[in-house]
């Protein structure tokens, strides 16, 4: 689908970000958590969001919630996008990602963001880093694809999810492989990812994000 009709977005005219990296007035803290479908970044996420006091911004949630949205202009792209695997144009999630930002502060005095499942594409990192805010580091989750495969196929099971099947499971392992996989090696080189082995148990697989945390001085609160 062509993506017509986008939004101008302030994000792409500022040359630098709305929010200056920081726990001050005006400031915030994000962190990135990637890795591929079913790694368990949602569970995880949850689990900093009960000791950390982050606030979580799935994208993919945001997006759904943007698709089922009456009057929205991007309901049907969304919607092609998502069971294709594909990552919708990046104007779309930034766009609802800043706005969801700004409302947490305001709403919810909160400054600190785990941003799940985004940046999955190169021009999405560099926009985002440029204009809303530049990441603290990025939180991966290494798992191999049979693993994460019979995740998807379990979660499927009830999450009413509409790519969690067996088709769209194959085409987000490819777009993860061809197009996030060079995201998380981009800010590897810049020394900003905390990777951690997302095979074992989700507590064990915690004990490992915390160390991760404590390493980069994330306290618990
Ligand atoms: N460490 C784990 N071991 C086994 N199952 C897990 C683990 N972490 C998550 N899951 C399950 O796998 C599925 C995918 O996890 P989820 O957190 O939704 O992944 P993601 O957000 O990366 O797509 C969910 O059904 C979840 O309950
Ligand atoms: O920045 C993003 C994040 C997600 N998606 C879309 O949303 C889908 C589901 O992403 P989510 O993070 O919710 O789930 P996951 O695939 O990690 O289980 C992806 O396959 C993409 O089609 C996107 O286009 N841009």
């Amino acid at each position: 689908m062509a993506p017509a009709n986008l939004p101008t977005i302030p994000a792409m005219n500022r040359d630098k970000p709305l929010f200056p990296t920081g726990l001050g007035e005006g400031e915030a803290t994000v962190i990135f958590v990637l890795g591929g479908p079913g790694a368990g970044k949602g569970t995880q996420c949850s689990n900093i969001v009960r000791d950390y006091k982050f606030k979580h911004l799935s994208a993919g949630d945001l997006l759904r919630e943007e698709q089922d949205r009456k009057g929205s202009d991007f309901g049907d792209l969304i919607k092609e996008y998502i069971r294709d695997g594909k990552i919708v144009p990046m104007e779309v999630t930034i766009q609802l990602l800043e706005n969801a930002m700004q409302a947490t502060i305001k709403d919810e005095h909160i400054n600190k963001f785990l941003i799940d499942g985004f940046p999955r594409k190169m021009d999405q990192a560099i926009q985002f880093e440029k204009s809303v805010c530049k990441s603290n580091f990025t939180l991966f989750f290494d798992c191999p694809e049979n693993v994460m495969e019979e995740r998807l196929i379990n979660r499927g099971k009830t999450s009413g999810r509409a790519d969690d099947n067996e088709e769209s499971i194959r085409k987000r392992f490819k777009t993860f492989i061809e197009t996030s996989m060079p995201v998380v090696e981009h800010f590897e080189k810049d020394g900003r990812v905390v990777k951690v082995q997302a095979v074992q148990t989700p507590d064990e697989v915690y004990e490992h994000v915390k160390l991760g945390f404590t390493q980069r001085g994330i306290k618990l609160v």
